[in-house]
């Protein structure tokens, strides 16, 4: 009998609850980590077996991914388990599109529906989330996150750690930098520099 792969899931958040079902479909077994342990020893139906200190002990003995949302905590997590022997597989839902000329980088997750076109990169740690649109030659850079049916059109830059929010659209060759937040339901049209906040239809930044 073939030996079930063990996908160890830091984080036992709603994320992480979708994380677990698409490594399933992949055919993971899945357990979780997570620092409300011993308090919380469940998910839904599945085990939280320790902290992650448990798991930076015990990197070795799984494939890993951090369901954690917070992209520079997820960020942080992965290079310290990194460090520590983890391997990162990509974890794809098996209905998402995803070119067989885009490049995904270790740790990213791409969920159901997500549209990945051709000669896109994704980096490691990215989360491409439910029926996000990443079109031809767009570069996700580390730990973004693309929210839930957000489009980037052709050639967008996502920088480190951007968070680009549910249902916002960015045109085409636009650059949202490292570290910004795009509101949801938001239309960028124009650069949007590091560490800012960008929200509305045309996207302004907003102090928040
Ligand atoms: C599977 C998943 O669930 S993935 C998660 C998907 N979630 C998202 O996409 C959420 C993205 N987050 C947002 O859009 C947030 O509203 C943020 C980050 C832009 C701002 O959040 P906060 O810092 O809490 O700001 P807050 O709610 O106080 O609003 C500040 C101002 O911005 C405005 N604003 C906030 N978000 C938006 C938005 N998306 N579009 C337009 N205006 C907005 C508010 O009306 C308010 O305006 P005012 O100062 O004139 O009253």
């Amino acid at each position: 009998m073939m030996r079930m792969r063990k996908l160890a899931i830091l984080g036992a958040s709603g994320h992480g609850k979708v994380v677990a079902d698409i490594a399933e479909l992949n055919g993971y077994d899945v357990i979780f980590f997570d620092d409300a342990f011993p308090t919380k020893e469940k998910v839904e139906h599945w085990q939280i077996i320790g902290c992650s200190t448990d798991l930076l002990n015990s990197a070795h003995d799984y494939e890993i991914c951090i369901a954690i949302g917070n992209n520079l905590i997820r960020q942080q997590k992965q290079v310290q388990l990194k460090q520590a022997g983890g391997r990162f597989p990509v974890i794809a839902h098996p209905n998402a599109a995803i070119s067989r000329y885009a490049m995904i980088a270790e740790g990213a997750v791409v969920m159901a529906g997500a549209t990945i076109n051709a000669f896109a990169q994704v980096k490691c740690g990215v989360i491409v989330n439910t029926c996000a649109v990443v079109e031809h030659d767009c570069m996700l850079n580390e730990f973004c996150h693309i929210s839930p049916n957000a489009t980037l059109a052709g050639g967008v830059e996502v920088g480190k750690c951007a968070w680009v929010g549910a249902g916002a659209v960015v045109k085409q060759l636009v650059s949202v930098n490292g570290y910004s937040v795009i509101g949801a339901g938001s239309v960028v049209i124009n650069d949007i520099p590091e560490r800012a906040t960008a929200v509305g239809v045309p996207a302004k930044i907003k102090e928040v």
